[in-house]
């Protein structure tokens, strides 16, 4: 479902952000990114959701190919790919469900569905008491629940998360945490860049990736472990 093969991006000046990196994600799987701070984990998501396109080699995202698609089709693969930042990206000034609702709209939802839909989505991430709320009265924590309500517009195949729980404190984490599961145990890809060892490892049934300056040096999955996580 998702494929990168041989993946570099070469930034100018900067140099190889991300070096020869070969992974498959396979529909329904629970992957965790890990590396230290500039090992290539934003890059290599942001390659995934065709945000930036790879110097060399291939990425491959449900069906479309860095290779072939024009930019002016990256929308459609975007309609595949929902993605989560660890600073929420919500517009100020709106309630949790206007961001949905806007979210919606721009997929071009039928007007009279939408209202609805995004109430849908907020109860599924246990939000509905708190739709009129704005963003700046909601925490960190309920931020983040609409941020994922918004990426779920679309019913992605794959949900990209890139230290989503990078502002949050443990209670909070916790609470996100359980919300990727179940949203994961729908049968949504989830894909989570995290630099924090201690969480990956409190959850053993994932795969994990791991990045060091760009190359990957570890998959739990090609160890034939799936409790080991990084090291
Ligand atoms: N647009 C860019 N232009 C130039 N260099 C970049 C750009 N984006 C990332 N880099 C560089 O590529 C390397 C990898 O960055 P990236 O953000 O992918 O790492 P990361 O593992 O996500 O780090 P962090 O955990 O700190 O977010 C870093 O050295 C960074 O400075």
């Amino acid at each position: 479902m998702i494929k990168l093969e041989k993946v570099s991006k070469e930034y100018p000046r900067r140099g190889h952000a991300v070096r020869g990196v070969t992974f498959e994600v396979q529909k329904g799987e629970f992957v965790f990114l890990t590396g230290h701070s500039g090992s290539g984990k934003s890059t290599t998501l942001r390659m995934i959701h065709l945000a930036e396109r790879p110097s060399e080699g291939e990425v491959r995202v449900s069906g479309f190919s860095s290779d072939m698609v024009k930019d002016s089709d990256v929308w459609k693969l975007r309609r595949r790919v929902g993605m989560v930042f660890q600073d929420f990206r919500l517009l100020q000034g709106r309630t949790a469900l206007e961001n949905v609702a806007f979210a919606l709209e721009v997929t071009a939802s039928r007007s009279q569905d939408i209202t609805a839909r995004a109430q849908r989505l907020l109860s599924q991430v246990g939000l509905a008491a708190k739709s009129g709320a704005l963003v700046h009265e909601l925490s960190g924590g309920e931020q983040q629940r609409v941020a994922i309500a918004r990426a779920l517009v679309t019913d992605p195949v794959v949900l990209l998360a890139d230290e989503p729980t990078g502002n949050l404190d443990e209670r909070a984490t916790r609470g996100i945490m359980d919300l990727f599961w179940d949203i994961n145990a729908m049968g949504m890809a989830v894909v989570m860049a995290t630099h924090d060892l201690e969480m990956v490892r409190s959850y053993p049934k994932a795969r994990t990736l791991e990045l060091d300056q760009g190359k990957l040096v570890y998959d739990s999955a090609a160890v034939g472990s799936r409790h080991g996580g990084a090291t």
